[in-house]
């Protein structure tokens, strides 16, 4: 399982591993520089065969060092470089510095200008190595620079390789560090190749990471495995043997699950979230719908059961069936069916999922929610929901981030969690997943995972129903949600383009398969 990490585990893996005399930093910085050039070559086989002309930016730190051992092989290699350096060489950390002296060997280093114009040089490649995991501030006097490489590589030339990071993005928030006012892509650089070093990091993976970075190398650098246990945040991945079904289980061992619905025309929501609990192996599925919705609701399911729930005093005697065991509530259910029922649904204990309008019904109000959720609840708002329940959580996130590390989505979900004693799952490419004790996963649709046509009208109502179904079938809560969250884009992968909601749930049986369930 692929742990993200933060720049500070990364320092401490690199202090250890010098500390216990596993790599010095001048070999860690030269495999850094190599593994750089492996990647490219790797990426673009074609800038090997003939002579090609680089640019190499060099910033003041580490990241800078990696660049002029990048600078020194390609030079090695016959491509004609140019070195463009930001800082006195004197003032460099040592290992940087010692590098820096070894390309003045070669060639020289100019020092970088803001009116660096790539256009006029036109190189095959840039090489970005001028901020990395050290990052602390918006990027002053560059912006010309940056906007420049954005209009060529915009044209198809040069293309771009990040060193660890894309400068100006924040390693820990995937945010681009920015005055504000100022647009990210005057204050970042944006890759085709991005090749770090030992592990991802979170901000790879977060917000704006992903688009900065186009594609990832997390390339070895010599660093032990056990350096890295118990740092990062897990990625979240199959698991097709908790997936699985015992062969000798009844449908009661797989739990019940019970979705409730909105009154007449409002049902759509909460059949696709049935629907979605069904796939994914509840037992059974109950549809809780209110009179007016009865037949409307019933004109539309088999497999799926329907119950009449049209108050929370219903509800509550409907709950006297112990083996009713996973809720679902929000998906269409209306302002008011959520105050009458949501009370009577996290009262009663149950693995329960709380959506849609089940969130956004306590807007004026959000302690009265959280003073009944317990841990056996997931709240699944996407950012606008979530800034309704959490507006001062939200609102860093959507201010410029001025220093880092910024406050990242990771971040919030954690304080959301913790607030509200409820697993909290932020939809997003980048669903981000906290329990209120601090464990955390991120179930990300980026790089090679991307499932773009999953932005649209109800495949959130599905999300919300894998989730439930897999309480259903008794899995722990952050378990639940995260995989729930991973079948789900799985199962977007999976169809394609041309996907609606409907196509979620009827996907995971395929989805199943391949993962070997
Ligand atoms: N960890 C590892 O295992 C390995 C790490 N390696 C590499 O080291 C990198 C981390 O190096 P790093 O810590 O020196 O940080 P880096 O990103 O070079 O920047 C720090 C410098 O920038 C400065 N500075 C900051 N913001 C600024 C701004 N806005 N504008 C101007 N200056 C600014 C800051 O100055 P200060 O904040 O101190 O004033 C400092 O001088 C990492 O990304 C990887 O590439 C590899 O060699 C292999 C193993
Ligand atoms: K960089």
């Amino acid at each position: 399982m692929t742990h993200l990490l933060t720049a500070q585990d990364m320092r401490e893996i690199e202090r250890s591993a010098m500390e216990d005399g596993i790599a010095t930093g001048a070999e860690l910085m030269e495999r850094a520089g190599r593994r750089v050039v492996e990647a490219l070559q790797a990426e673009w086989p074609d800038g090997g065969r003939t002579a090609r002309r680089a640019i190499v930016l060099c910033g003041p730190g580490n990241n800078g060092g990696d660049g002029y051992v990048v600078a020194r092989l390609l030079h090695g290699l016959g491509w004609s470089v140019s070195v463009h350096g930001m800082g006195a060489t004197e003032e460099l950390p040592p290992d940087a510095r010692a590098n820096r002296q070894a390309w003045e060997g070669i060639g020289s280093v100019v020092p970088l200008s803001g009116d660096l114009r790539i256009g006029q040089d036109r190189p095959d490649l840039v090489v970005d190595a001028l901020f990395g995991t050290g990052l602390t501030r918006p990027v002053d006097g560059l912006g010309g620079l940056f906007r420049d490489i954005a209009e060529c590589r915009a044209l198809g030339c040069p293309r771009v390789v990040a060193v660890d990071l894309p400068s100006g993005l924040c390693s820990d928030s995937g945010r681009v560090i920015r005055a504000e006012g100022t647009e990210p892509a005057e204050a970042a650089i944006a890759a085709d190749l991005t090749v770090t070093f030992h592990r991802p990091k979170l901000g790879h993976y977060l917000s704006e990471g992903p688009s900065f970075c186009s594609r990832l190398v997390a390339a070895d650098i010599g660093l032990r495995p056990e350096a890295t246990a118990g740092k990062g945040v897990p990625l979240a991945a199959a698991r097709a043997a908790a997936l699985a079904k015992n062969n000798a289980s009844h449908k009661y061992d797989n739990g019940h699950a019970l979705v409730l619905t909105g009154g007449s025309g409002r049902t759509g929501a909460a059949r696709l979230a049935a629907r979605g609990a069904l796939r994914a192996g509840a037992g059974l599925v109950t549809v809780g719908v209110p009179a007016s919705a009865q037949l409307e609701v019933a004109a539309q399911l088999t497999a799926i059961m329907l119950t009449r729930v049209d108050d929370g005093e219903e509800l509550a005697s409907v709950l006297e069936d112990t083996r009713l065991n996973a809720l679902c509530l929000g998906p269409g259910l209306g302002r008011d069916r959520v105050r009458a029922l949501v009370p009577v649904a996290v009262k009663a204990g149950r693995g329960t999922v709380l959506d849609a309008d089940a969130l956004t019904a306590f807007e004026d109000d959000p302690a009265a929610l959280f003073a009944d959720l317990h841990e056996g609840c997931i709240l699944t708002p996407h950012m606008g929901e979530f800034s309704k329940l959490f507006p001062d959580l939200a609102a860093p996130l959507k201010a410029a981030p001025e220093s880092g590390p910024a406050t990242s989505r990771l971040d919030a979900a954690r304080a959301a969690a913790a607030r509200s004693g409820a697993t909290v799952l932020l939809k997003g490419p980048d669903t981000v997943i906290a329990s209120p004790g601090g464990a955390a996963t991120i179930a990300a649709s980026v790089y090679e995972r991307a499932a773009p046509w999953l932005a649209t009208a109800g495949t959130g109502d599905v999300l919300a129903g894998i989730i439930t179904g897999l309480l259903a079938r008794g899995f722990a809560t952050l378990d639940a949600a995260a995989s729930g969250a991973f079948l789900h884009a799985e199962a977007a992968r999976g169809f394609g383009p041309g996907l609606v909601a409907e196509d979620l749930p009827e996907e995971l049986p395929r989805v199943f398969r391949a993962l070997g369930v």
